[in-house]
């Protein structure tokens, strides 16, 4: 996208967030990546060899739960070593401007949102800083701390798991719940570095687009087209890190 074109879809684009009484925001793997994440798509999807379908589900931990958990381990130890990136800080600085018309639903489980200040925060697919005991089902915050190949319950020695949602499994009702209803009811839905192909989450973007008053102005964000360019009503190609703060200046 050249600087032009680019310059005339951030206009837009900040006419209709501006205009924009709810707005919600979905982000993927992608706003994370300039501050150190790698993204699923740039390892092809494998890890260590492994689809991670396979290291990310039930049966993978049933197999193997310390295959799984260096996966987790590795991932934590990562997430310990980055910082948020001036895209999540934007997107701090428009939760600010909007109050509790603003909700920022996202696939991430590295807790760098909130990390950054984000505070409406709806993470759809669990969190690398949780545990849940499979024992006694304390769900427990553990921010970073190393957690060792096989984890065991403080409370009741139980087998811990990561509090993360696995291919095969079901969001959250309530967290899936609150985060339909904020694509529903909003005037503009920003989607942020996702290649928007994991469901349910990507039905998110259709289900704002249909709206429950008007359909909502779609934005999407990302280095290149996606499964969402199709309903976005304007795309804004570059670096999040880089044009969501144009976007909100
Ligand atoms: C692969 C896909 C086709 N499979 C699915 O969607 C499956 C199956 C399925 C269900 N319904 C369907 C309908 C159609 C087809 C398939 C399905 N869905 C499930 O299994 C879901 C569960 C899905 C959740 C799985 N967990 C995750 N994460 C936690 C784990 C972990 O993290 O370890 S999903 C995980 O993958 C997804 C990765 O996508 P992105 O985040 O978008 O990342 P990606 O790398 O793909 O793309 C990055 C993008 O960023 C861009 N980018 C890169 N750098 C930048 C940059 N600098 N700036 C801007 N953009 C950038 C790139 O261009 C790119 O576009 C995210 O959702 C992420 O959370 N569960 C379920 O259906 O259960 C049943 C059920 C229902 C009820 C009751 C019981 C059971
Ligand atoms: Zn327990």
């Amino acid at each position: 996208m050249t600087d032009e074109e680019l310059h005339t879809a951030l206009d837009q684009a900040a006419l209709w967030l501006n205009a924009a009484e709810r707005v919600c925001v979905l982000t993927g793997a992608g706003v994370s990546a300039e501050s150190g994440v790698p993204t699923f798509r740039a390892s092809d999807g494998l890890w260590e060899g492994h689809r991670i379908e396979d290291v990310a589900s039930p049966g993978g931990f049933e197999r193997n739960p310390t295959l799984v958990w260096n996966f987790y381990n590795e991932r934590r130890a990562n997430v310990k070593k980055v910082a948020p990136n001036p895209g999540h800080h934007a997107l701090v600085e428009l939760e600010k401007r909007r109050g509790d018309r603003f909700t920022l639903v996202t696939q991430n489980v590295d807790g760098l949102h909130q990390a950054a200040g984000s505070r409406n925060v709806l993470e759809i697919h669990g969190s690398l800083r949780r545990t849940r005991c499979l024992g006694c089902g304390t769900v427990a915050n553990r921010e970073l701390e190393p957690l060792g190949a096989e984890p065991r319950c403080p409370q009741c020695r139980g087998q811990l798991r990561p509090d993360i949602v696995w291919f095969g499994e079901g969001l959250p009702d309530d967290v899936w719940s609150a985060a339909m209803d904020a694509a529903h009811e909003c005037h503009v839905l920003l989607v942020v570095g996702t290649s928007a192909v994991v469901h349910p989450a990507a039905s998110l973007i259709p289900i704002a687009k249909r709206g429950a008053v008007i359909p909502a102005k779609v934005i999407e964000v990302n280095l290149t087209s996606t499964e969402a360019s199709r309903y976005a009503d304007v795309g804004l190609y570059g670096p999040s890190g880089v044009v969501l703060p144009k976007l909100v200046q």
